[in-house]
């Protein structure tokens, strides 16, 4: 395992600490408001699971799976539904909640799906954002940190669905994926 991640970009001390940057904005933004934080499986569950625990807003929480990469290191443009939300989104003010953006093309297609349904307010907190591989342009209000177009595992990206549960976000060797 050590020997498939080239370097550490963005330490567990750092994402703690962003987080709770992050936590303090989204509180006072939605005080006194009913929130509904929606998290995209399966990358976002580390980011929603300390987010939400960062959180002093109360909160509901709801998920959606869909999936666009496969097991590829490439988006391929075509989102699929998974699972869809629980609950009815009408009136309600709702944040997804991502761990990244990266072509934009998931989050895109997901921000037009959820706002057909009627919410009072729809935002998005990514943790990541690679701003060099944007093919869509998107209103993102909450973003952990840029980064550079290079694909990275850990808290929550996977790689062929390894990685996942690392603390931190780092790159992988290019030997791992054929690079
Ligand atoms: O901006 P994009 O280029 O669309 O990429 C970002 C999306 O890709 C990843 O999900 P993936 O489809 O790999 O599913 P996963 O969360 O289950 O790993 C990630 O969690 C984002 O949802
Ligand atoms: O850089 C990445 N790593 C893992 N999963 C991803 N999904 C989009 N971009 C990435
Ligand atoms: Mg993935």
């Amino acid at each position: 395992m050590g020997t498939d991640l080239e370097q550490v970009l963005v330490s567990k001390e750092d994402i703690d600490a962003k987080l709770a940057e992050l936590a303090a904005l989204i509180d006072k933004d939605y005080d006194g408001k009913d929130l509904l934080i929606v998290g995209v499986l399966k990358g976002a569950v580390m980011v929603m699971a300390d987010l939400a625990r960062a959180l002093s807003t109360p909160v509901t929480m709801d998920w959606m799976a869909v999936s666009s990469y496969g097991a590829g290191t490439k988006s391929s443009g075509v989102v699929r539904i998974l699972k869809d939300l629980d609950t009815d989104i009408q009136g309600r003010h709702v944040l997804i909640v991502e761990d990244i953006i990266d072509s934009g093309l998931t989050l895109s297609w997901l921000l037009s799906n959820l706002s057909s349904r009627g919410p009072a307010s729809l935002q998005v907190c990514t943790l990541l954002r690679k701003p060099e591989a944007a093919k869509v342009d998107i209103d993102v209000k909450y973003v952990g940190f840029d980064i550079p177009n290079e694909f990275v595992v850990g808290y929550g990206l996977d790689y062929a669905e390894k990685y996942r549960n690392l603390p931190f976000v780092g790159t992988l060797a290019p030997h791992v994926y054929g690079g």
